[in-house]
Formats: C-alpha cells, sequence, structure tokens
C-alpha cells in the first residue's frame, strides 16, 4: 500500500474576523507523488504551504505529516524533527539567503543543524549537494548576489534536499525564472524526485508549468478546490470554467521535456 506522507483534512484558514483564505481543504500526498496546488493569486495556496510547514496555525481541520498531527508553531527539538519531514524553497531564494554568506556555508549550516558530521565530512557533503543541483566547487566560494536568478534557486534546492527530507514543497519556485531557465529547474527536480523518492507539493499559477511536474493537481478559487484529478486529465479536459480560464490565460504550448540522459554524477549539463 502507498504510504501517505502529508494528509491535509478539512482545512480552513480564517485571518482577522472575517478574511476566510482556506476553506474546508483535503488533499492527500503519497510518498513520491507530486501534487501541484493550482490557482490565480489571492486563492489560498501560500497559506495552505504555511500551514503544512507549520509557519501558520489552521483554523479548522488538521494537517499529518508523516503520519503525525501537527498543531501549529513548535519548539526548537520539534522543529528540527519537522525540519527532516518537510521544506519549502520560495519564488525569491534571495530573501532567505544571508547575502554575507557564501554558498557552501549556506549548505554546511543546514547541515550541522541536522547531521553529526565533523567539518570535512560537512564540506564534503555540501560541495555533493551542490552538484547534484548542477553548481561547482567554484559556486562554494561567491555570495549570493554573485549568482544568476536560476542559480540561487539551484542553492535554495540543495539547501532543502540537504537534510533530506520526505516532501518538498515548492512555492512558485520557477515564476521568477525565464522560461528556458524554469524548463531547466523543472528537469533538476524531476532528476531529484527520480534519484531520491522524495514527494513535491509544486504551488503555481502557471497551468504549463503544473503540466510537467505533477500527477496529480488540485485547482483552488477563493480558498476552497474547485477541481481535482490527474494533472493531465484535468488539462485535457477541464470541467470547471474558472479551470478552463485558467488553462486559456496559459500563454504557451508548454515545455516540453528533454530526454534526460543518465551522466556519472547525475547531474545536468548546464548551470543556469
Ligand atoms: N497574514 C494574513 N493576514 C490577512 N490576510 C491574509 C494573510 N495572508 C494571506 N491573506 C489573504 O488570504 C488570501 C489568500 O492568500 P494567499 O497568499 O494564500 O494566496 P495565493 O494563492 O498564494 O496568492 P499569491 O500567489 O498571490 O501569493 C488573500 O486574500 C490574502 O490577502
Amino acid at each position: 500500500m502507498t504510504e501517505i506522507l502529508v494528509r491535509a483534512e478539512g482545512l480552513q484558514k480564517v485571518f482577522g474576523k472575517d478574511m476566510v483564505a482556506v476553506d474546508d481543504v483535503s488533499f492527500t500526498v503519497a510518498r513520491g507523488q507530486s501534487l501541484a496546488v493550482v490557482g490565480e493569486s489571492g486563492s489560498g495556496k501560500t497559506t495552505v504551504a504555511r500551514m503544512l510547514l507549520g509557519l501558520e496555525t489552521p483554523t479548522g481541520g488538521t494537517i499529518s505529516v508523516c503520519g503525525r498531527v501537527r498543531r501549529g508553531r513548535a519548539g526548537s527539538a520539534e522543529r528540527r524533527r519537522r525540519a527532516r519531514e518537510i521544506q519549502i524553497v520560495f519564488q525569491d531564494p534571495y530573501s532567505s539567503l544571508d547575502p554575507l554568506q557564501h554558498i557552501g556555508d549556506v549548505i554546511e549550516t543546514g547541515l550541522a543543524l541536522h547531521f553529526p558530521l565533523t567539518a570535512t565530512e560537512r564540506r564534503t557533503r555540501a560541495l555533493e549537494l551542490l552538484e547534484a543541483v548542477g553548481l561547482t566547487e567554484r559556486h562554494a566560494v561567491m555570495l549570493p548576489r554573485q549568482l544568476s536568478g536560476g542559480q540561487r534557486q539551484r542553492v535554495a534546492i540543495a539547501r532543502a534536499i540537504a537534510v533530506e527530507p520526505k516532501v518538498l514543497v515548492l512555492d512558485e519556485a520557477v515564476a521568477a525564472l525565464d522560461v528556458s531557465i524554469q524548463a531547466q529547474i523543472l528537469n533538476l527536480l524531476a532528476d531529484i524526485r527520480e534519484r531520491t523518492g522524495i514527494s513535491y507539493v509544486f504551488i503555481s499559477h502557471d497551468l504549463a508549468v503544473v503540466n510537467q511536474i505533477s500527477d496529480t493537481a488540485i485547482v483552488m478559487a477563493a480558498g476552497r478546490v474547485i477541481e481535482r484529478g490527474p494533472t493531465a486529465e484535468l488539462l485535457r479536459a477541464p470541467q470547471e470554467d474558472y479551470t478552463k480560464a485558467l488553462l486559456a490565460a496559459v500563454p504557451r504550448p508548454g515545455w516540453k521535456p528533454r530526454r534526460r540522459t543518465p551522466s556519472p554524477s547525475g547531474s545536468p549539463a548546464g548551470t543556469p
């Protein structure tokens, strides 16, 4: 039987007195599955992501991750344990990277928090992780501002996978990138999922992108799930007018994945 890693049931978030951001949202994510959460701006996607990470407390419903129910913010030991279960990559990694911290140290800091490694082991592992996302030793000594947007997003992905989480939430993680760079990051994410069996919750307003990265999708409007199903099916024959409108707004036929030729290290060729 497939192991369910994330289970959201009747999730609700009301801000203030009556700002209903998320209303009765339910979904599951199985091991190795990639679930897309689709919807236009303000539909409640980020609030769902923040509740999954424990950054917001639901006002109703429950979330369990790896079989344990999460109840809002936690103390430091519990936070560390949760971090091993679920990680997030945001749209703009620049804002979550310390401008004065070298890239190698960004990765090492996460490793130090979670694994009892010697300094040498940490450095070696950090370089392995950077290689796994298509970066090199050269990038390890750089600062965030010396990298391109695509490279910074690779660092954010390396930092997230460094702690070997079971689930990775990607919140508009490729939205700020050029289409060609998006394609490379999506390929990288597909490689990582293939290699590690990690699950994704892929949040996006862009159905062309979602088509390439997810098996199933939920469509959100005004805080509610209005349609759900296998992504391909949902895109081929959307039932709801809202989904049809989202689909009609997609300005391009969609990115076609290139054939991936396995390289010895498993890392992609380009490093945008
Ligand atoms: N802390 C908050 N306080 C009050 N209202 C909030 C808060 N966070 C989000 N909201 C509101 O909840 C609704 C859903 O926001 P959310 O950011 O989850 O949507 P989204 O689909 O992720 O949109 P976007 O992609 O633009 O971030 C919006 O109307 C937003 O203004």
